[in-house]
């Protein structure tokens, strides 16, 4: 049997006067991944922050059943919030964050292409490298389930290909993966969720 990574049920989400979405029930399979679509606005980036614990599911305005989330292991959310010292030079920025959640091997930092940039300070980190720093904190944090908002957002060919690989191996390895994106995904066996078929 399969283990599960995810059990969501009875999601439903409303920020600020805005219903988004409800009825929204999804398990999720160590080894799998995951793709939610949806157009602009609809809460794919709400989606991400209620499974990552940062925003609590809202009552179903319906029903008033407050939906759950469980995790199976540890996860990681990566989204715009890179959360790295503009201030800082990459690698002391990054330092900080293998203090809390562990070192990002050598293998990661040369295979992102950020071996050159450790000395310089995240601010004048363009777009696509600021988003391999991000995924240079992910695989630091060693998490088996990981929440992927906009991976892709700023990186060129190359690196896109590269993130797809990256999810590929973390899945092969038995991790569990939700991408949010509008862009089309090169994952095998991935599997799509249309958050439209549950919008308010
Ligand atoms: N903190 C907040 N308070 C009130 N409304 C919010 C808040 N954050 C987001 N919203 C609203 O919730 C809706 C969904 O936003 P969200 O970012 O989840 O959509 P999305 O599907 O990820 O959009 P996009 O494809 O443009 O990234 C939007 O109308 C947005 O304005």
């Amino acid at each position: 049997m399969t283990a599960t990574a995810l059990t969501a049920t009875d999601l439903c989400c409303r920020r600020g006067d805005r219903w988004l979405f409800s009825g929204l029930s999804l398990n999720l399979a160590r080894g799998e991944a995951l793709h939610v679509l949806g157009p602009n606005g609809l809460g794919k980036s709400s989606l991400m922050r209620m499974l990552a614990g940062l925003l609590p599911p809202s009552p179903d305005p319906v029903s008033g059943i407050t939906g759950a989330i469980a995790w199976d292991g540890p996860l990681a959310l990566m989204d715009e919030r890179h959360g790295l010292d503009l201030g800082q030079p990459l690698g002391a920025a990054l330092a900080f964050w293998a203090r809390v959640d562990g070192p990002v091997p050598d293998e990661a930092i040369n295979g992102l292409g950020l071996a050159n940039l450790l000395d310089v300070p995240v601010r004048y980190l363009s777009t696509g490298q600021k988003k391999r720093a991000a995924l240079a904190r992910l695989i630091g944090q060693n998490a088996a389930n990981w929440l992927l908002d906009e991976p892709l957002n700023g990186l060129d060919v190359a690196a896109c290909a590269m993130v797809e690989r990256m999810i590929a191996r973390h899945c092969a390895g038995g991790g569990a993966c939700i991408i949010a994106s509008h862009q089309p995904l090169d994952i095998p066996a991935l599997t799509r969720l249309d958050l439209a078929e549950y919008a308010l």
